[in-house]
């Protein structure tokens, strides 16, 4: 298989993708349920590396080859990134297999299977939450929020829009890596802009924004930002934070957490399609502070800008990763420092879990004792604090040369160092042109610990600093955050929107301010990145109420019934 270049993007016909068949591997057990198909670790026999087996089933004659299967390999042949999971191969199966269950007489309709073969990962984010006893600290907490930010700033640089991020799609490995996974709903935003209207169908309910719940079809890179706080929240606070059941209830749980917005917090939110159907007929207010007061500060005021209303004012990947919480103490942990756990999909995870509660209720019966119920399930312990693992000092780093620019697809290289040049922001890339010459901002990658000289940039870099060692050692901005530096310049997401510039850029003020006074990020300068909705985009509501109404699945929190058509 031809690979591209790390950072290029792989424009090669690979000629052996789905020439092979799926026996050249053993199956060796189910790690996963999706909604085509299994997915299965498996082994290459003649290698034996351990691969996952995303099964495509191809026996539906009236949909055919699923569209979300064609949009996660076309764009997964195009991203590759460490934060990324990687597509080795597509196989193919001919015939029925054992699990296929094939009803009497219709073997000969059978239409065969198409196999993606993905590196392995030994867990997803909600099968590693759920282990009993498991507990993250924060620098873990750090660590994966770092990964996740950066693999989604790797996407959206290159104009790709991931729509399901959630715990399921955030695979780990043993080595403490962790990936995005199923791109089923993603798809390229470059040329939407001007074009079709997007569904706002998407993302599973409890980590979808509020600008989808309210029919917005012009969306931005902002809707996977707010996933990723539900998501950063939950890890913190030790149960997912938005759990509701319907798109009416997600809206009130948004609402009394965040406020309903109004055209003082969100300009033109009114005019989104279902605003009125879903506004609350009593006052709400703001109360991410209160309810997560035990929090700390830097997460607290992260966390707040990630569940900013607006999608304007809402934080991006790159900035985020910028955010006090990354670079004061305890820091990020290495990935390759956490403990290595026994494999857990959330597949596994809830089979057990149902096994256990089949077996608890056999045993109460057996017993004749009175029915006990189950202690009340958290997806996620509560967080043990100060655990201590190493951490990591981190400085804004100088001169790195992370950058490859080619055919449009920006790769974040090896080095994970903030900011760029002088006393310019520590945002990646503020100002700095990365090779080629384009404006286009600059990247993490992998190594994320800058060593070297204390006090600004331009110092030398390094490899992995010492572990104990201070943040003060290694630290020493240009200038101070409050010298408003801390902006990056660049363009965020390719071809997408203005500079998000330094001035508030018409931003309202959503969650007062918090203790100490830190100040609120501002927005985009510059063009917006969303337009509200035409009256053009009413045919896509009324038929997204249609579809509602006839054949469409009522909405799950886990597998909603927007796969079926994504724009
Ligand atoms: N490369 C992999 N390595 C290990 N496990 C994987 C891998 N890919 C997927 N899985 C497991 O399978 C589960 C389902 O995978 P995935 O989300 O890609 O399938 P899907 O059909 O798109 O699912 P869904 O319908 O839930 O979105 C994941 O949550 C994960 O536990």
């Amino acid at each position: 298989m031809t690979v591209a270049l790390p950072g290029q993007l792989n424009l090669d016909e690979t000629l052996s993708w789905g020439s092979r068949s799926v026996d050249f591997f053993e199956k060796i057990e189910q790690i996963g349920e999706g909604t085509y198909g299994q997915v299965y670790m498996a082994r290459e026999k003649a290698t034996g590396e351990v691969v996952a087996l995303k099964k495509v089933r191809m026996d539906n004659e009236k949909e055919g080859f699923p569209i979300t299967a064609i949009r996660e390999i076309k764009i997964l042949k195009k991203l590759q990134h460490e934060n990324v999971i990687k597509l080795k191969e597509i196989v193919t199966s001919k015939g029925p297999e054992k699990e296929d269950q094939i009803k009497p007489g219709e073997a000969n309709k059978f239409k065969g299977s198409i196999y993606m073969v993905f590196e392995y990962m030994d867990h997803d984010l909600t099968g590693l939450s759920d282990r009993p006893g498991m507990r993250f600290s924060v620098p873990q907490i750090k660590c994966y929020m770092r990964q996740l930010l950066t693999g989604l700033h790797y996407c959206h640089v290159n104009q790709v829009l991931h729509r399901d991020i959630k715990g399921s799609n955030l695979l780990i490995d043993n080595n403490g890596n962790l990936k995005l996974a199923d791109f089923g709903l993603a798809r390229s935003f470059s040329s939407d802009q001007n074009g079709q209207p997007l569904t706002n169908r998407v993302i599973t309910l409890w980590y979808r924004p509020p600008e989808l719940l309210m029919g917005s079809t012009r969306y931005t890179p902002a809707v996977d930002m707010w996933s990723v706080g539900c998501i950063f929240a939950e890890l913190l606070h030790g149960k997912p934070i938005l759990p509701g059941k319907n798109e009416t209830e997600q809206m009130q749980k948004i609402a009394d957490l965040c406020a309903f917005p109004d055209e003082t917090n969100w300009p033109g939110v009114s005019k989104l399609p279902f605003y009125k159907t879903l506004k609350p007929d009593r006052p709400t207010k703001r109360r991410v502070k209160d309810v997560f007061k035990s929090f700390d500060r830097h997460a607290l005021e992260l966390l707040e800008r990630m569940l900013t209303l607006d999608p304007e004012c809402r934080i991006s990947a790159k900035d985020a990763l910028d955010a006090e919480y990354f670079w004061t103490e305890p820091f990020p942990c290495l990935p390759s420092s956490l403990p290595k756990y026994e494999a857990s999909h959330e597949y596994q995870t809830k089979k057990k879990r149902q096994q256990k509660r089949q077996q608890q209720e056999e045993a109460a019966k057996r017993q004749k004792t009175m029915h006990q119920a189950p202690p009340p399930h958290t997806r996620l312990p509560p967080i043990q604090q100060q655990q201590h693992i190493p951490a990591l000092p981190l400085r804004p780093g100088p001169n790195q040369q992370a950058h490859n620019l080619v055919q449009g697809t920006q790769h974040y290289g090896n080095n994970m160092n903030r900011g760029a040049g002088g006393n310019q922001g520590r945002a990646p890339g503020s100002g700095r042109p990365p090779h080629g010459g384009s404006n286009l901002g600059g990247g993490y990658g992998p190594n994320w610990v800058v060593s070297g000289g204390g006090g600004g940039y331009g110092g030398p870099v390094g490899g992995y600093t010492a572990p104990n060692m201070g943040p003060q050692a290694g630290r020493g901005y240009g200038a101070p955050p409050s010298a408003g530096g801390r902006v990056s310049q660049g363009v965020p997401y390719g071809g997408m929107g203005g500079n998000r510039g330094p001035s508030v850029g018409g931003c309202a003020q959503q969650f007062g301010s918090m203790n100490g006074g830190v100040s609120q990020q501002t927005g985009y300068g510059g063009q917006p990145y969303m337009q509200q909705p035409t009256a053009q985009y009413v045919d896509i509501d009324g038929a997204y109420a249609n579809a509602s109404n006839s054949g469409f699945p009522p909405p799950s929190p886990h597998r909603p019934d927007y796969r079926q058509q994504p724009h």
